[in-house]
């Protein structure tokens, strides 16, 4: 790439040997980059260019002190930049450099967010590569967050799976496996539904058998086998391990504990429904306003964290829901022993954070006595439990004594003996450690201390015997130790003084017992930091070896703090705890939105759903509250299923398998899929994924197209998911048509949120009713919005004389006359209406249930109009014909409507 010799030649020899895009090499108390590096990092860090000259040519060279490259890391890996770290050793020739690391978004250390930061692996396992599972697993997916030590593997079924994972755990960095590397389509779906950077790390790693020897070698083969994990995913964890080792990031050693993520714990939530439900950020992005948001009170940032997990990994298990309701039960009652609690809990930091500082070696004393504090926390937490006979009786007794208590307080009491109370920041000056830790520095440190007496007290003893006034005893990096005197007395200082430099009002001397004891203090410091360093290093070192204990211990922190979270937010907004229970049932009790609640004077609904009342059609004018609705159902089921209380005053919680979501699609349009195109696939997406066990919200389905497509979409997919999935359903529409179903399906009932209308001013009551409504007041809210008076009026006429023909306006084809579909409320069917120009009208039945329903009339209308049709319409209608509607699938048979509508449009 260049000729360049020195240090430049050194730096794009290491550049070409790493495949990072950016390089940093340690160049005595610098960090620099060269050539195209430093021009990049000085675009995006500000830092300044100037140019160094190697064989002739000169190089653009920008750098940080050795000291602030951290920051300037982080923001470059927050960029999405890979850096290579080189650092500089001594050999005897000189300086060499070496890589000691690579800093990518998902092996960053040094972070200050509170998120979990996982670093994925997605293998494909099923395109019968070497790493196709025995028992059909098809894609194997780790999640490790190298920040904490947490490690998760985690199998899927499909590509969606796959996906859905990828979602929940949101990582900042994923690596392809080798099948996943050439699906672009998949790719493409990461990069879009998942803000990650995607690295090809080396494709060995992700062989089974390699992979699984590290796996085994670094957890464990008992863990292993006991996680009964399938091939794929263990190869996904052994790609892991492999990227974190080959970074250099240091924390393998605090990953101690490898889990299994079962999806069939948890209750599925799509990507597409964590988005809708606003788990963790609004629509719009943002945190605030998220149902997180809403209930999150915990003290610390790994109890933050914990709850996050909870909302997006809802459980299935009646046994852990009921364990963690009766936790928040107790703390919900517990008022003041909760906030004892939480005031305790504000005093912990991040253990398993600080386990993996510890073990990646850049733990300093500080962080030592955060671990020491946060040690202590737990007794102080189990004796409030302890002594609170509610909470003694509660599952969080246990929690607080499940991790080893007695290695914790050892740990916490070496600690305790050995770092300072307040000690610096750096770990190579000394002043870290206790007196009475070691024999040895204590006896330097007597010595030192010693000499500082001696030189503390120096100036009153040479004032005294040399009788000198303006005497002072100080030291800088030119001077050393000197003694200074000011200019009036300077003349009477004794002989041994020797001047060493004159100021303006003072004059500097030392003396040979001065300068030797310089030396020894010299001497003393660097012996004490040495000293004080080792023993530093020896005590991370433990700290690191207990780096499980730690975890244990910080996972018991944040369980309690989760909980108490809960109870607080139960507590504060008069929640109640559901009865959950397996049957089909959901009974809702004033129920209220989570989110909705905190700003709105909000109106509570019931909502009853059983066996006999699966479907509920929710009709309701514009802006009644419909999606509210719908949306407070879903939201109570799954805070049912994370264990919290819920905003209703009375509850019971028939526990689901899944909850999938279809809403307005607003930001995809820019990933170029049209709204309707999304709003199809999430529909698909549900009517393959829900099982009886689900809860199904769908929000305006069929809305994306003419209206006459959309009822019929909208009304097969409601008897496909009312005959076939038969999932626990809510369907909010505009198509009153649709109420109609009711009569014919037996679990299909009608809700409507209320509005009354008096003298032409819409009320909106907030209230669910049962039945049907017909009416929309769109054009009422159009009015409310400011839309203009002349297109409101004409709007109120178009109505009316659309009320009067009952008539829904169908897209007739071509040149032929235009056509009315009319869907006759009365016989349940749609009956399609040429009209000629003298007026005339011919009919056509046409079953909605399944016969042709085509525009264009039927083959039978007789010989006139046989002979009247274009040949090309003729044979749309032939293939119209022979499509068997009861077999076909909805999404299929929307495709064939689609298509056969643009050949009649041709
Ligand atoms: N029960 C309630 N109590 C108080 N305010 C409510 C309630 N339900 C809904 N709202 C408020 O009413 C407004 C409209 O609600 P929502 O969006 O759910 O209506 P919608 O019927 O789905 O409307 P559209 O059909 O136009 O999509 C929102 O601002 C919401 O906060």
């Amino acid at each position: 790439m260049t000729e360049a010799t020195g240090i430049v030649g050194e730096f794009f020899s290491l550049k070409e040997a790493t495949d990072a895009e950016l390089l940093t090499m340690q160049c005595g108390d610098f960090y620099e980059f060269f050539g195209e590096d430093a021009e990049i990092v000085s675009d995006e860090l500000d830092l300044k260019v100037s140019q160094k000259s190697s064989h002739g040519s000169s190089y653009p060279m920008a750098g940080v002190p050795v000291d602030d490259l951290t920051p300037y890391l982080k923001a470059l890996v927050e960029r999405g930049y890979r850096v290579a770290v080189a650092d500089q050793y001594e050999t005897d020739s000189g300086h060499a450099r070496e890589i000691v690391r690579v800093v990518t978004p998902g092996t960053l250390l040094e972070t200050s967010d509170a998120d979990a930061q996982y670093l994925a692996a997605v293998i494909d396992g099923s395109s019968g590569s070497e790493t196709t599972s025995a028992d059909g697993d098809a894609y194997g997916l780790a999640f490790a967050d190298v920040t904490t030590g947490r490690f998760l593997v985690a199998d899927a079924d499909d590509v969606d799976e796959a996906l859905t994972e990828l979602y929940r755990f949101d990582p900042v960095e994923v690596l392809p496996g080798p099948d996943v590397r050439t699906d672009d389509e998949l790719l493409d779906l990461v990069r879009e539904r998942v803000d990650a950077t995607l690295t090809l790390h080396e494709t060995e790693a992700f062989a089974p058998k390699r992979a699984d020897h590290r796996v085994r070698e670094q957890f464990g083969t008992e863990t292993v086998e006991r996680l009964s994990a399938a091939e794929p995913a263990v190869a996904a964890a052994g790609a892991i391990l492999s990227y974190v080792e080959e970074t250099g990031a240091g924390v393998l050693a605090s990953m101690t504990r490898i889990q299994a993520h079962h999806g069939n714990d948890h209750v599925t939530l799509d990507a597409t429904t964590q988005r809708n439900l606003e788990l963790t950020e609004t629509m719009q992005g943002e945190r605030d306003g998220s149902l997180f948001a809403t209930i999150d009170h915990t003290e610390t940032s790994a109890g933050g964290r914990l709850l996050k997990e909870w909302l997006q990994r809802p459980r299935r298990s009646l046994e852990t829901l009921e364990r963690r309701q009766d936790s928040v039960a107790a703390l919900s009652t517990a008022a003041l022993a909760r906030d004892e609690i939480q005031d305790t809990l504000g005093e912990a930091y991040d253990l398993a954070r600080l386990a993996s500082k510890a073990t990646h070696g850049s733990a300093d004393a500080r962080d030592l006595v955060a671990v020491r504090e946060t040690l202590a926390v737990l007794p102080r937490l189990a004796e409030t439990i302890a002594s609170n006979p509610d909470l003694a009786d509660s599952p969080l007794a246990e929690i607080v004594e499940r991790p080893n208590r007695e290695a914790a307080a050892a740990l916490r009491e070496t600690l305790a003996e050995a770092i300072a109370e307040d000690p610096p920041s750096t770990v190579t000056q000394g002043e870290l450690l206790q007196r009475g830790y070691d024999d040895e520095l204590d006896e330097v440190i007597e010595r030192h201390e010693a000499v500082k007496e001696w030189l503390d007290t120096l100036a009153e003893r040479e004032k005294r015997q040399h009788d000198l006034s303006h005497v002072t005893v100080d030291r800088n990096k030119t001077d050393g130790y000197y003694v200074q005197v000011g200019k009036s007395a300077a003349d009477g200082v004794p002989d041994h003084y020797e001047e060493i430099k004159t100021l303006k009002n003072s004059k500097r001397f030392t003396t040979d017992e001065l300068e030797e004891k310089e030396r020894e203090i010299l001497r003393l410091e660097e012996q004490r930091g040495e000293l004080e360093y080792e023993l530093f290093e020896e005590l991370r070192e433990a700290v690191a070896g207990r780096a499980e204990l730690l975890q244990d211990v910080g996972r018991a922190l944040a369980t309690v703090d989760a909980l108490a979270s809960l109870a607080t937010h139960a507590a504060e907004n008069r929640w109640v705890q559901p009865d959950l229970h397996r049957d089909d049932r959901f009974e809702i009790d004033q129920g209220r939105h989570p989110v909705v609640e905190q700003t709105t004077e909000f109106v509570p609904n019931d909502v009853r759903m059983d066996e006999d009342r699966g479907f509920l059609v929710v009709t309701g004018p514009n802006m009644s509250g419909k999606s509210t609705y719908m949306r407070q159902v879903a939201g109570i089921v799954l805070l049912a299923q994370i264990g919290s209380f819920v905003p209703a005053k009375e509850a019971e919680i028939g526990l689901v398998d899944g909850i999938f979501t279809r809403v307005g699609a607003l930001d995809e349009l820019a990933q170029g899929r049209s709204t309707f195109m999304v709003e199809m696939s999430e529909l698909s997406n549900i009517l393959h994924a829900a099982t009886e066990e689900s809860l199904v919200i769908l929000d305006e389905v069929g809305r994306g197209t003419a209206t006459y497509d959309g009822i019929s979409i909208a009304w097969a997919a409601t008897e496909y998911l009312h005959n076939e999935v038969q999932a626990k359903t809510l369907f909010a529409t505009h198509y009153h048509e649709l109420t109609g179903l009711a009569e014919n399906l037996p679990r299909v009932a009608n809700v409507h949120v209320a509005a009354d209308e008096r003298d032409g001013d819409v009320t909106f009551l907030r209230t669910v009713r049962d039945g049907p409504t017909d009416r929309s007041y769109g054009i009422h809210v159009a009015d409310l919005a400011g839309v203009p008076d002349p297109v409101v009026d004409r709007a109120r006429d178009v109505l009316e004389r659309l009320r009067e023909e009952k008539a829904i306006e169908a897209k007739g084809g071509g040149s032929t006359e235009p056509v009315q579909a009319v869907f006759d409320l009365g016989s349940e069917t749609m009956r399609t209406q040429n009209q000629g120009q003298d007026g005339s009208q011919a009919q056509t039945p046409a079953t909605t249930d399944g016969g042709p329903a085509g525009a264009g009339g039927g083959a039978e209308s007789g010989e006139d109009d046989d002979q009247a049709i274009d040949p090309e319409v003729k044979a749309v209608l032939s293939d119209l014909e022979s499509i068997d509607v009861n077999t076909t699938p909805p999404i299929e048979l929307v495709t064939k409507v689609q298509e056969l509508q643009e050949r009649l449009e041709e």
